[in-house]
C-alpha cells in the first residue's frame, strides 16, 4: 500500500508550509489554523471544479449552435494530435480552441460576479463608499458592453480573439473570467489546461448539436449554469458506421437525460 507522502497534495502543501510557519516562530501557533485549512480545501474543491465544467457546459452550446466553429475547432485539434491523445506539451498550438474557450468566457463567465468589501471610506468616480459596504461587480456588464467590444458584443465571434485578449478590446482590464489584481483567480492556467484537453478529448471522438428540446436559461447559481441542463446530441465519429449510437434528445427541458452540466 502507497504511503502518503507529506506536501504530495494541496492538504499536504498547507499542512507543510503551516508548520514550518509555525516552527519559524518557535513552534507558537501563527500560521492557519485547522478550520482555515480545511476552508481552503473546500474552496479550491468549488472553485476549481464548477467553474471549469461551466466553462465546458456552454462551449458544447455554443459549439453546438456554431457547428462551423466546431468543424474548425475539430480540424485543428486532429492537425495537431492526430491519432495521438492530447499531449500538454502541444496545447500551446491550440489556436481556435483557445479563441472559442476565450469568447465563451467573454459570453458566460462562469464565476458571473465578484464581490469586494470596503475596509474604509473611498471616492470611486463620483461615488463615495462608506467603509463595510459589499460590492459586486457583474462581469457581463463588461463583457456585453459594446462600447468595449463593439456591436457584436452580444454574438458568438471567437476571432475577435484571433490577435490575444489584448487586441480583442482597446480598453485593458475588459476581459476578466478570471477576475483581476492581487485576487485574480489562482487556478486559472489550470482550468485552461484542464479545459483545452476535455475539449480536445471530446471533439475527436465526438460531433454534437443542441437538442431541440433546449431551453436557453442562463442561471447563477454561484456559478452561471443553463438552468434546464444542456441536452445535446452526441454522434461516436471513431464508430466505422459512424451510427448516432448516443443518446436521443430529451422529451423535456427539465429532463436529466443527456444533460451535460
Ligand atoms: C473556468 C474556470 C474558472 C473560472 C472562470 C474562475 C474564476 C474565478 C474568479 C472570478 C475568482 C474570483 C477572484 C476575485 O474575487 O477577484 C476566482 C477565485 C479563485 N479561484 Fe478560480 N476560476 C476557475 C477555475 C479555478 C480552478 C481550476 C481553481 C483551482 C484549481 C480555482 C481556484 C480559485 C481560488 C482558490 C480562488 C480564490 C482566490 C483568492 O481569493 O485569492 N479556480 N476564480
Amino acid at each position: 500500500m502507497g504511503v502518503a507522502i507529506p506536501g504530495n497534495d494541496l492538504l499536504g502543501v498547507l499542512m507543510e508550509s503551516n508548520s514550518r510557519i509555525n516552527q519559524d516562530h518557535g513552534n507558537k501557533n501563527v500560521g492557519m489554523s485547522v478550520e482555515d485549512i480545511i476552508e481552503e480545501c473546500k474552496l479550491f474543491y468549488i472553485a476549481g471544479s464548477e467553474t471549469t465544467s461551466s466553462l465546458l457546459v456552454w462551449t458544447m452550446v455554443l459549439l453546438g449552435q456554431h457547428p462551423k466553429w466546431q468543424t474548425q475547432a475539430r480540424e485543428e485539434v486532429n492537425r495537431v494530435f492526430g491519432r495521438a491523445e492530447p499531449s500538454y506539451e502541444d496545447l500551446n498550438q491550440l489556436k481556435i480552441v483557445t479563441m472559442i474557450l476565450q469568447e465563451v468566457l467573454r459570453l458566460y463567465p462562469p464565476a458571473p460576479f465578484i464581490v469586494r468589501g470596503s475596509t474604509e471610506t473611498v471616492k470611486l468616480g463620483n461615488l463615495t463608499i462608506p467603509k463595510g459596504v459589499h460590492l459586486t461587480l457583474l462581469i457581463g456588464l463588461l463583457h456585453y458592453d459594446p462600447k468595449i467590444w463593439g456591436d457584436d458584443a452580444k454574438e458568438f465571434r471567437p476571432q475577435r480573439f484571433s490577435e490575444g485578449v489584448s487586441n480583442a478590446t482597446n480598453i485593458q482590464s475588459s476581459f476578466v473570467p478570471f477576475s483581476a489584481g492581487p485576487r485574480v483567480c489562482i487556478g486559472q492556467n489550470f482550468a485552461m489546461t484542464e479545459a483545452k484537453i476535455a475539449l480536445a478529448m471530446i471533439l475527436k471522438s465526438f460531433s454534437f448539436e443542441l437538442s431541440p428540446s433546449y431551453l436557453h436559461s442562463p442561471f447563477s447559481v454561484v456559478t452561471l449554469t443553463p438552468q434546464f441542463g444542456a441536452p445535446l446530441i452526441l454522434r461516436n465519429l471513431e464508430s466505422k458506421s459512424n451510427v448516432d449510437n448516443c443518446k436521443q434528445p430529451s422529451s423535456s427541458p427539465g429532463s436529466t437525460n443527456n444533460k451535460l452540466s
